[in-house]
C-alpha cells in the first residue's frame, strides 16, 4: 500500500553540512514521495548517516532547507518533525519493560493511557512481540530487541520512519528475516521510509529509490533496476552487484568497435562521439559472460581460480593483457583453475563508460 504516493513527503534543498572547515554533505537535492521508500546507501563515511540525521533534527543543517510534508523544519526539534527513528543500537530503556518502552514517548507526550494502551497492542500485534511485552530487554534476543525498536516508532504515529542500518548487529540469517519483515512493515503502514546501509542486498530488496552516495554527494538516485541495468558511472556500476561489474580499461575503435586486450568487440553502441583511440571503460556484469562450448567467444581468458557455491561458480580469470575478469558461471560442468575459456555476450549487456567514468551511451 502506498497511500498519495506522489504528494510530496520529504524534500531536501542544496542541503550541506560542515564541521569547522569540513564540508562533509555538499548541497544535496532529493525529493522523497508520499509513502516511498527511499535507501542511502554508499561506502563508510559517503555521508548517509549524517544525511538521514539532517532530516531528523539530530544534526543541524549548515546550508539548506529540510521539508516534511510541506512544512519548513530545518530549524525545529525533532519532535516537532512527525518522524520517528530506529536505530542500530536499539537505544532502548534497559531497566524498563518493553510495554513500558513502547509507551514511554507517548506519556512524555502526556497521552492519555487508554489511547496508549491501544497503540501498544496494535504495535505489538504488527510486530509478534505480544508475549514479551513484560519482559525486559536483557531478556531478548536481537532480533527481538530491534522489533521493540521498531515498535516505539510505530506507537508515534510518524509521517515518516527513518532507519539508521537498524540490521546492522544481527547475524546473516535474522537479517533476511528482518529485512522482510521490514518490507512488510511498508507495506502494510505505507509510510515514507527512509532507510540507511552500506548493505546493497537490504537496498536492493527494501528500496523503491535507492540513492547511491559518494564523498557527500548523490551519484545516482533511481530504482534498484534502473540502477543495476544503468548505471551513471563507474563509481555505482561497481558499488551495486555482487560479484561487481567488472570494469575493463578498452580503447574505442573504428564503427563502434571497442578494443579490449588485443581483441575487437561489438560494443552495440552507436559510433558515439569518441575520437578513435581515445580510452573508455567497457562495463560487463559477470552474468553476462557465458563460457562458449567451441571457439566462437569473443574473449580469451584464463582462469586462475574458481568458487563452488552450488547453483552456481564463480570463475576468477585473466585477460591476455593480464586484466581480471570474474564470470558466474551456471552450468553443470565445472570449470578448474588453468583452463583457457572463451567468452560470450550479448552486445546490448555491455555498458561504456569515458574517461571520467560517465556513461556514454
Ligand atoms: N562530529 C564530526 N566531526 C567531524 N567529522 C565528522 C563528524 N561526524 C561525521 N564526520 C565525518 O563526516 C563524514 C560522513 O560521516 P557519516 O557518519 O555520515 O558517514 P556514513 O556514510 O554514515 O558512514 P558509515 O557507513 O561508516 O556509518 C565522514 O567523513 C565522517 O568522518
Amino acid at each position: 500500500m502506498t497511500n498519495g504516493m506522489g504528494n510530496k513527503s520529504v524534500v531536501l534543498q542544496d542541503v550541506r553540512k560542515s564541521y569547522g572547515n569540513l564540508q562533509v554533505v555538499h548541497g544535496i537535492d532529493l525529493t522523497i514521495a508520499e509513502g516511498e521508500f527511499v535507501v542511502f546507501v554508499g561506502p563508510s563515511g559517503c555521508g548517509k548517516s549524517t544525511l538521514l540525521r539532517m532530516i531528523a533534527g539530530l544534526e543541524d543543517v549548515t546550508d539548506g532547507e529540510v521539508e516534511i510534508k510541506g512544512r519548513i523544519v530545518t530549524d525545529l526539534d525533532p519532535s516537532e518533525r512527525g518522524i520517528a527513528m530506529v536505530f542500530q543500537s536499539y537505544a532502548l530503556y534497559p531497566h524498563m519493560s518493553v510495554r513500558d518502552n513502547l509507551a514511554f514517548g507517548l506519556k512524555m507526550a502526556r497521552t492519555n493511557a487508554a489511547e496508549i494502551e491501544t497503540r501498544v497492542k496494535a504495535a505489538s500485534a504488527i510486530l509478534k512481540i505480544d508475549h514479551l511485552l513484560d519482559r525486559r530487554p536483557g531478556q531478548l534476543s536481537g532480533g527481538q530487541r530491534q522489533r521493540v525498536a521498531i515498535g516505539r516508532a510505530i506507537v508515534r504515529k510518524p509521517d515518516v520512519f527513518l532507519f539508521d542500518e537498524p540490521l546492522s548487529n544481527l547475524d546473516a540469517e535474522l537479517r533476511v528475516s528482518m529485512r522482510i519483515e521490514i518490507a512488510r512493515l511498508h507495506r502494510e503502514l505505507g509510510n515514507t521510509m527512509i532507510y540507511v546501509t552500506h548493505d546493497q542486498t537490504e537496498a536492493m530488496t527494501l528500496a523503491d529509490k535507492i540513492v547511491v552516495l559518494r564523498d557527500g554527494r548523490v551519484e545516482q538516485a533511481g530504482t534498484p533496476r534502473e540502477i543495476y541495468e544503468n548505471p551513471s558511472n563507474t563509481f555505482v556500476a561497481g558499488f551495486i552487484g555482487s560479484p561487481r561489474m567488472n570494469l575493463l580499461n578498452a580503447r574505442w575503435g573504428e564503427g563502434g568497435l571497442v578494443e579490449v586486450a588485443g581483441t575487437r568487440i561489438e560494443s552495440g553502441l552507436p559510433p558515439v562521439n569518441r575520437p578513435v583511440g581515445a580510452a573508455v571503460t567497457l562495463g560487463l556484469r559477470p552474468e553476462h559472460l557465458k563460457v562458449a562450448s567451441g571457439l566462437s567467444g569473443s574473449l580469451t581468458a584464463r582462469v586462475d581460480f574458481s568458487e563452488y557455491l552450488g547453483g552456481t561458480q564463480y570463475l576468477y580469470c585473466q585477460l591476455a593483457d593480464g586484466q581480471s575478469l570474474t564470470v558466474e558461471h551456471r552450468s553443470p560442468i565445472s570449470i578448474a583453475a588453468g583452463e583457457q575459456v572463451n567468452l560470450l555476450f550479448e552486445s546490448s549487456d555491455c555498458r561504456l563508460f569515458d574517461e571520467g567514468g560517465n556513461r556514454l551511451r
